[in-house]
Parts: structure tokens; C-alpha cells; sequence
């Protein structure tokens, strides 16, 4: 037995049980290694990247796009059950058949990421674990502050710490822009009147990056996503429990807003956000600090990623009854005081100018690929409402 293998396992038998059921000695520190190094290809860019969340939504769609043109990758997540964790589940075992390599734990432990950096030299972050979804702030307030919070910090805190250290890319989200009305939204308008909580978090990411920016030298930039959507997309969101609803027959409730005004989003599609994620990484320059000090001044970026054309509630109703071939029962109410803003606008100048992000799905064609993926993922079959996974 090598000393390399003693001092793993001593490690492995320290921490929590989780891990060492996921790593499982030196068999697993292969997986990891294979699945971050970079394969020889035209399309690759020799990054190794660590994609926390990666069994999310997002993180999913990232890590595949990633692997395919030849990049490292290696996942972690921590499956909590916001949402169907089956799900997750399922968008790990996609992963695992493009050979990225999905590790069950979560961003608030330490000395796993610390095990991580050490058996990879990981030259970029995408960091996007997070407890996402606006509403649900009211319901579970600690799981914003454990996730987009505390571990947060905890993964820069790993990122400093490592050499060579990582340039980090990060979600935000548009709903940083809070109650701010001058439309569309620009990277440059307020961000001081958050909405809820989950904006709350995710602007106090922001201040804390730039701290870590400031102090440490790490690169990091952050993308103000715009209401996402797509396949192997979010169970909590609208389009997904809408068209969920609409096909068990039941109703739907459509929020409005004050004096009737319908609320409308910047709708983006999946695939142009992972675009502007790898545009992101692919430009993203290296942190200076090395040892945890500061070597010399590093970027701090912050781009807007949405699609530049705001669609209401009510059309993106109409768009997936005639996609589903169903009308949908609609409640329409008043829309609570819920942490919901009543629009959202993205001008996205900067990273058109900086990271080459042009979006080219709009939600017909989007929602149509959407509808497609979920009646096949659920079981579906034209024209009856039976399905093997619900
Ligand atoms: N989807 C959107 O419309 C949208 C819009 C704006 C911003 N964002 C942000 O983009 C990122 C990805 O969002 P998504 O839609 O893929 O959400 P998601 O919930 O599908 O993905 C997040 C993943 O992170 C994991 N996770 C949460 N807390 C963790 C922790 N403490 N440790 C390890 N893993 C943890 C979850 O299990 C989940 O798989 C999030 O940061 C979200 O806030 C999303
Ligand atoms: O861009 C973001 O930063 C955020 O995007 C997403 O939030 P939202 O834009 O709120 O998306 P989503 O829930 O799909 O509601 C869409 C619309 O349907 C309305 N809505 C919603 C639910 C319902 O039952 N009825 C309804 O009318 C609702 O009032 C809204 O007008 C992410 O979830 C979030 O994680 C965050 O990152």
C-alpha cells in the first residue's frame, strides 16, 4: 500500500460518510482525474473544469457542452430534494455516459473541495450550486443562507487556497435587479432593491466575490442569468409546472399585476445560456494569487445573459397549450407580495461586445423543444394523458 493511498484513506476515513461512500479510495480519485482531464480535440480548450451544481438544470446542459468539445470535467452536488431528486439523478447518469464524473457532496464542506483541488489542478470554476427559485425564499429562508451564502464563501475560501488557483465563473441572477423599472436592465442600473431573499443572496455574492477579487487576486465573473428554460429544465419553474398542470387536467394559477398588467419575463433558452457560460470561461483571465496572497490585480466581470425580448405570463401560456395541444384551467390572481418583480429586461451589450453571446431561440421554438423533451423524458404519448413516470 503507497503512503499517497495511506493519507487519502485517512482522510477519506475522517470525514463525513457520504464522502467516503462517493470516493470510495483510490478507484475514485481515477474517476475524478479521468473525468477532468482534457481531451485532445480541434473544439477544446484544455480547461479542467469544476462544475458545482452540475446535476442541476443548468450545470447539466454546461458539463455536457463541455465534455463534448473535448474539455475536463468533473461535477459536484449535493441532490437535495428542492426538487424531484430523481431528477437530478437521471441528468447525473446523462453525465456519467459522456464521462463526466458527478461527486455527491456539498459546497459548505471544506475539506472535501480542499480534496478535490489537490487531486485536480481544476483552471476553472463554474460555479452554480445554489438554492435558486424566488418564492420559495419565504418557505425556507436558512437553505438560501447555507447555500448561495455560506457556501459561497466556503468554495472561494477553496479556490484561494489552491494552486494554481481557478478563474471562477458564477451565477447571479437577473433578479438582482429588484425593483429597479429602467428597462431593459443594464449592467451599469441599481441592484440595491432586492425583492426577496434569494436576490438578496445573490447580490451579497456579488459584494462577496469582489471581495475575494480584491483580496486574493481571483478572477471572477458573474452572469446575471434571465429566467432559463429547456429541456432537463426546473420542476419549481412556471413552464415546467404549468405544462405538468395542464396535461393532469389541473389548473394553473396565473399571477397578474397591479391593475391587471400582465407580468412578463426576458425568457432564455437553455442552449444560449451555456453558450454565454463557455464564452464566459473561454475569456475568463487567469487569477493572480497564488499560496492564498495576492500576486497582482485580476478581472472582475459582470455581464447580463437574458434574450432582450420580454414575453408575458399569459403568452407563455398560450405558446405551450398550443405546443401540448390543450388548453390549460386558468386561476388568474393578483400577484401575492411574494418576492416576484413585475418584468424583467435584459440589455445585453456587454457581453454581445465581450463574450461574442448572441441568443437565437425564441420561446416558440424553445418551448416546442421543451414540450418535445418532456412528454418523451415523462412517458407521453400523443393524444392521451397517461404517462409511465408521474
Ligand atoms: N434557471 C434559472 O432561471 C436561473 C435564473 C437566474 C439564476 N439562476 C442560477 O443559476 C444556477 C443554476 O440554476 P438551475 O436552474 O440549474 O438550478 P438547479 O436547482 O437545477 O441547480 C442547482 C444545483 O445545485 C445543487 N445545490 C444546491 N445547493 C447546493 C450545495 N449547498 N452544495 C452542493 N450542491 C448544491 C442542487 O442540488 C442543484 O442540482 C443557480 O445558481 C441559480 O440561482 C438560475
Ligand atoms: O431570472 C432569475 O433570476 C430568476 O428566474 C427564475 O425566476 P422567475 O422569473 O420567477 O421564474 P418562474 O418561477 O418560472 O416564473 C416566471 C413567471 O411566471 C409567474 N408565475 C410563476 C408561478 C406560478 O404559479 N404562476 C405564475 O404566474 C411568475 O410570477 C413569473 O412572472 C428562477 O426560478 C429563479 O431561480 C431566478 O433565478
Amino acid at each position: 500500500m503507497t503512503a499517497s493511498y495511506l493519507s487519502f484513506q485517512s482522510f477519506v476515513d475522517t470525514s463525513h460518510k457520504y464522502f467516503a461512500a462517493s470516493w470510495g479510495g483510490l478507484h475514485w480519485e481515477r474517476q475524478i482525474r479521468a473525468s477532468a482531464a482534457p481531451r485532445r480535440s480541434p473544439s477544446g480548450s484544455g480547461m479542467s473544469v469544476l462544475v458545482t451544481g452540475a446535476a442541476g438544470f443548468v450545470g447539466t446542459h454546461c458539463s455536457l457542452a463541455l465534455r463534448k468539445r473535448g474539455d475536463g470535467v468533473v461535477g459536484v452536488d449535493n441532490f437535495n430534494a428542492y426538487y424531484d431528486p430523481s431528477l437530478k439523478k437521471a441528468r447525473k447518469s446523462l453525465l456519467a455516459s459522456h464521462g463526466v464524473f458527478v461527486v455527491e457532496g456539498d459546497i459548505n464542506d471544506g475539506r472535501l473541495l480542499a480534496k478535490l483541488f489537490d487531486v485536480v489542478p481544476f483552471t476553472h470554476v463554474l460555479h452554480l450550486a445554489a438554492q435558486a427559485g424566488v418564492r420559495y425564499a419565504m418557505e425556507n429562508p436558512a437553505s438560501y443562507v447555507h447555500s448561495n451564502i455560506a457556501g459561497l464563501v466556503t468554495l472561494l475560501e477553496a479556490c484561494k487556497d489552491a494552486d494554481p488557483q481557478p478563474a471562477i465563473v458564477w451565477a447571479s441572477s437577473s433578479s438582482v435587479y429588484g425593483l429597479n423599472d429602467k428597462v431593459p436592465f443594464s449592467e451599469r442600473d441599481r441592484t440595491d432593491q432586492p425583492a426577496s431573499l434569494y436576490a438578496a443572496t445573490k447580490k451579497a455574492g456579488e459584494e462577496i466575490t469582489h471581495t475575494y477579487n480584491h483580496i486574493y487576486g481571483l478572477s471572477i465573473t458573474g452572469l446575471r442569468f434571465f429566467t432559463v428554460y429547456g429541456p432537463w429544465g426546473r420542476p419549481d419553474m412556471a413552464y415546467f409546472s404549468f405544462t405538468r398542470n395542464i396535461l393532469q387536467g389541473k389548473p394553473i394559477t396565473v399571477y397578474r399585476g397591479k391593475d391587471h398588467v400582465d407580468l412578463a419575463r426576458d425568457f432564455t433558452y437553455i442552449d444560449d445560456i451555456v453558450k454565454g457560460c463557455l464564452g464566459s470561461l473561454d475569456t475568463a483571465r487567469k487569477s493572480t494569487g497564488t499560496g492564498g496572497k495576492k500576486r497582482g490585480p485580476a478581472p472582475y466581470r459582470i455581464f447580463n445573459l437574458g434574450n432582450t425580448s420580454p414575453v408575458t405570463v399569459p403568452t407563455l401560456v398560450s405558446i405551450l397549450e398550443k405546443h401540448l395541444r390543450v388548453k390549460a384551467k386558468k386561476n388568474v390572481i393578483e400577484m401575492p407580495g411574494n418576492g416576484d418583480v413585475p418584468f424583467t429586461h435584459a440589455n445585453i451589450t456587454l457581453a454581445r461586445e465581450q463574450l461574442g453571446y448572441k441568443p437565437t431561440t425564441n420561446l416558440d421554438a424553445g418551448l416546442k423543444k421543451f414540450v418535445k423533451w418532456y412528454l418523451s423524458y415523462y412517458g407521453y404519448t400523443r393524444g392521451s394523458s397517461k404517462n409511465s413516470r408521474q
